[in-house]
């Protein structure tokens, strides 16, 4: 008999399961609105013509070599990626207190940045949004940190607990790490106003509670890379210390590719530097270093001019068509007279849903439907098309009357 005859059988992952289950139903009509993946109004998976072309560039240069990357990665892709999501005019770039990491996407990003806190930083406390991206407690508990919630969502209004936010925050311990949603809040899809901002801004430098934004939609939410920045960059602007995990995966379609960057702002170049030299020795046992083909073709879309125009209207075209999804769902439960309000369907942004269905309406909706999304709620915009969604309509319609 084995020596894993003890071990149990792991329960599929609440978000990756959903296409697990998705992928086995031989149903016509199967929709999958589980996993934050960008499809087309043809229902199918999008690489932007912008990383075609950087593709077929990298492929034609012959000089090319497929040797190690350092520890911290592609050179070029970090300073890129910093200037990206602090601004290129950024005053804790130009003063050379950032370090940026090229990490395995937004996920690797959050747990090389976990691990270094969990070794340097002397309060091992952080505060998530109640609710959040399931991963996220998982990252952070493993790394060795205690995992607290702060209150983000209001079910009755479907918007944001601002009142609880501040509360939970103000009654944290100083110093304590607060994880932050750049922009399009997973799952719910509310952000705070920039007005709300500034509030927790003021309140959290006030206790020095440490920042960590996880960007993983920069550009999805507003179709604007700057605007979907701005909170990430009043933080920075105040001259305070933070932690910015980037994903490239939905913004450029790298999701396979696992690009993603950790930046760490400190208060001088001389600790970024020290920062720097410890991050490595972190990532050197992990992966070692991180793989050069998606990373080379972000440099190349962010180094040049053109290639970085192409791929902001490609972005904006993506934001658009999730927006236009939630205007033409909003509409066809109207049309139905499907009991509730529905609006926050249109106010909320990026690319999730928060519903408000609860856990049997989407087990019926599964079951009757062969809709597939998560059990607390959330659909991915992106995942529907004028042609499915009247079978959604009718779905939530049946599962809520
Ligand atoms: C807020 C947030 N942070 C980080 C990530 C990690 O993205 P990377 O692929 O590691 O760059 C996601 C992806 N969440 C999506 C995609 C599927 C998943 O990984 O759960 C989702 O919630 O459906 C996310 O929503």
């Amino acid at each position: 008999n084995s020596v894993f005859d003890h071990v149990v059988r792991a329960p599929e992952d609440p978000i990756l399961g959903v296409t697990v289950a998705y992928n086995k139903d031989a149903s016509p009509v199967k929709l999958n609105l589980g996993v934050g993946a960008y499809r087309t109004e043809e229902g199918k998976p999008l690489v932007l013509n912008v990383v075609r072309r950087a593709e077929q560039m990298l492929v034609n240069n012959s000089s090319r070599v497929k040797e190690y990357l350092p520890i911290v990665g592609l050179a070029d892709f970090n300073k890129l990626s910093a200037k990206l999501i602090l601004g290129a005019d950024s005053p804790a770039v130009q003063e050379n207190r950032v370090t940026t990491v090229q990490c395995l996407s937004g996920t690797g990003s959050l747990r090389v940045g976990a691990e270094f806190l969990a070794r340097h930083y002397h309060q091992r406390t952080i505060y998530i949004p109640q609710p959040t991206w399931g991963n996220h407690l998982k990252i952070f508990g493993l790394a060795g940190l205690s995992v607290k919630t702060y209150r983000y969502f209001c079910p009755s209004t479907r918007g944001l607990n601002f009142q609880g936010l501040l509360e939970d925050l103000g009654s944290a311990p100083s110093g304590a790490i607060v994880l932050l949603h750049a922009c399009a809040h997973n799952p719910t899809g509310v952000d705070p106003t920039p007005q709300q901002w500034e509030q927790i801004r003021q309140l959290m430098r006030s206790k020095a509670l440490l920042p960590f934004f996880d960007s993983a939609y920069q550009g999805f939410a507003s179709g604007n890379l700057d605007i979907d920045a701005q909170p990430i960059r009043m933080f920075v602007a105040d001259g305070g210390e933070c932690f910015v995990a980037q994903s490239y995966a939905k913004n450029m379609g790298l999701y396979g590719e696992r690009v993603g960057a950790l930046s760490i702002v400190c208060r001088s170049a001389d600790v970024a530097s020290r920062v720097e030299s410890q991050l490595k020795l972190v990532i050197r046992p992990m992966y070692s270093n991180p793989p050069i083909h998606g990373a080379s073709i972000v440099a190349m879309i962010l180094k040049d001019r053109n290639m970085f125009q192409e791929w902001t209207i490609e972005l904006k075209a993506m934001a658009d068509r999730i927006i236009s999804m939630r205007q033409k769902l909003f509409d066809a439960l109207r049309s139905r007279g499907t009991p509730g309000d529905w609006s926050h369907i249109i106010k909320q942004i990026g690319m999730f849903t928060f519903t408000g269905l609860n856990s049997e309406q989407v087990a019926f909706m599964t079951k009757e439907y062969h809709i597939y999304m998560t059990s607390d709620g959330r659909i991915s915009m992106a995942g529907l098309s004028s042609r499915t969604v009247p079978h959604l309509a009718d779905a939530i319609h049946a599962a809520v009357t």
